[in-house]
């Protein structure tokens, strides 16, 4: 597996844009401060002036601050899916009798979802999701805005670049192998006032479908992060109540990735090994290739399914479950002929009390695992450590 040596926000100066925390201000955190504000965002500008994929324009070789040491480069392609065998086939699960707007209609149906969800929590922390009752239609509109907005001229972006310690905005991510620079950019979202300014500044005569495809889109995630999380509840057999805590009335944060097609894609990498911070992440993968998850010690990489969505498990979830649940480490990688273009809803507790295993999961063969801590010391750790985070609360043994 990858070594991951991450740079802390403290060591970059040159970090224009750079997601500051995988928090917003909006849930009223504080961030250690910024120290980059003048610098120039050298690595998003020179992406970024290849976004419209022109070959004449995309370099023959990976410019130096996006090369991987030998040692870490990825070695399964975007598209490698055939390492697959018959019980490794990442699941795909049927939600259609789950009914995202209404009732169950079908007891037996809903068991077996509930059952094919349980089995992959434990055995992948990872999974795909059909007949998820969230519109085509919708997923490709927010996909042509998310398309309309990274091809815009570089210039323009930065109109609405990331200010200095704030989450929202475009910018590059922090997750990143030392000082190696991700091969790709993002658009990072809290709520409906920011990105209606954003779609504002951007388009001043016509955002009216960025900004109602950005609500509806929201809208629908968090309510299928709900659903999904009263299904992976149900599986667990364990009293509602402790989970409820965190997840009552809490929302999530959207953000656009865009993988530019890339010369030479395994010297590179499009988002490093990472877990996510929160409880669920719900991921339009688009139509290309490139999110990998790890299992067993082995990159594996996850095909996108027409009209799928992929769900993993976040540390936060890993937490309440008492580590039955693990949080999967997930990356991206480009490939030479296409870009990509993902949008990531995660999906945050409540941030106001301290994150604890359910008591039902703890017992005398599994005890506790983890010290009590807050969300806020979750988010500093995550800055520092990408993945494994959570190994810095593990209660000694
Ligand atoms: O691009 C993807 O498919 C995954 C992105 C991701 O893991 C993230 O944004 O945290
Ligand atoms: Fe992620």
């Amino acid at each position: 597996m990858m070594s991951h040596n991450i740079g802390s926000r403290d060591d970059d100066d040159d970090d224009v844009g750079a997601d500051p925390s995988p928090v917003p201000s909006s849930l009223h955190l504080q961030h250690p401060a910024d120290q980059s504000e003048l610098a120039t965002p050298w690595s998003l500008q020179s992406l970024a002036v290849h976004a419209d994929d022109s070959p004449l324009r995309i370099p023959s070789h990976v410019p130096e601050q996006f090369l991987l040491p030998e040692h870490l480069r990825p070695t399964v392609k975007h598209d490698d899916y055939l390492i697959y065998n018959a019980h490794e086939e990442i699941p795909v699960i049927d939600m259609a009798a789950c009914n995202l707007d209404g009732d169950v209609v079908d007891v037996t149906a809903m068991e077996t979802v509930v059952a094919q969800v349980r089995d992959a929590c434990l055995n992948w922390g990872f999974f795909e999701i059909i007949n998820h009752g969230v519109e085509e239609e919708l997923l490709s509109r927010v996909l042509r805005q998310a398309t309309r907005f990274f091809t815009l001229p570089y210039l323009d972006k930065m109109k609405v670049v990331k200010p200095p310690g704030k989450y929202s905005g475009y910018g590059h991510a922090t997750v990143k192998e030392g000082d190696v620079r991700p091969w790709s950019e993002g658009f990072y979202f809290t709520d409906e006032t920011t990105t209606a300014e954003f779609a504002q500044t951007l388009w001043p005569e016509d955002n009216n479908d960025f900004v109602d495809s950005y609500s509806q889109y929201t809208e629908k995630m968090k309510h299928l992060s709900g659903r999904l999380m009263q299904i992976i509840v149900a599986g667990l057999g364990v009293n509602v109540a402790h989970f409820e805590q965190y997840t009552a009335n809490t929302g999530g944060l959207l953000r656009w990735n865009y993988y530019p097609a890339c010369p030479e894609p395994l010297k590179t990498f499009g988002l490093t090994a990472h877990t996510d911070f929160n409880l669920l992440t719900v991921v339009h993968l688009g139509e290309v290739g490139g999110l990998q998850i790890e299992k067993d010690g082995k990159w594996i990489a996850v095909r996108p399914h027409p009209g799928a969505l992929a769900v993993n498990i976040g540390d936060t979830l890993q937490v309440l479950t008492n580590a039955r649940y693990k949080s999967v480490p997930h990356r991206a990688v480009v490939n030479t002929t296409k870009s990509r273009i993902s949008l990531v809803y995660f999906w945050v507790p409540l941030t106001s009390i301290n994150i604890v295993p359910s008591p039902d999961l703890v017992t005398e063969d599994n005890p506790c695992k983890y010290k009590p801590f807050n969300f806020d010391a979750m988010t500093k750790m995550k800055q520092m450590y990408f993945l494994n985070t959570l190994d810095h609360f593990l209660l000694e043994e």
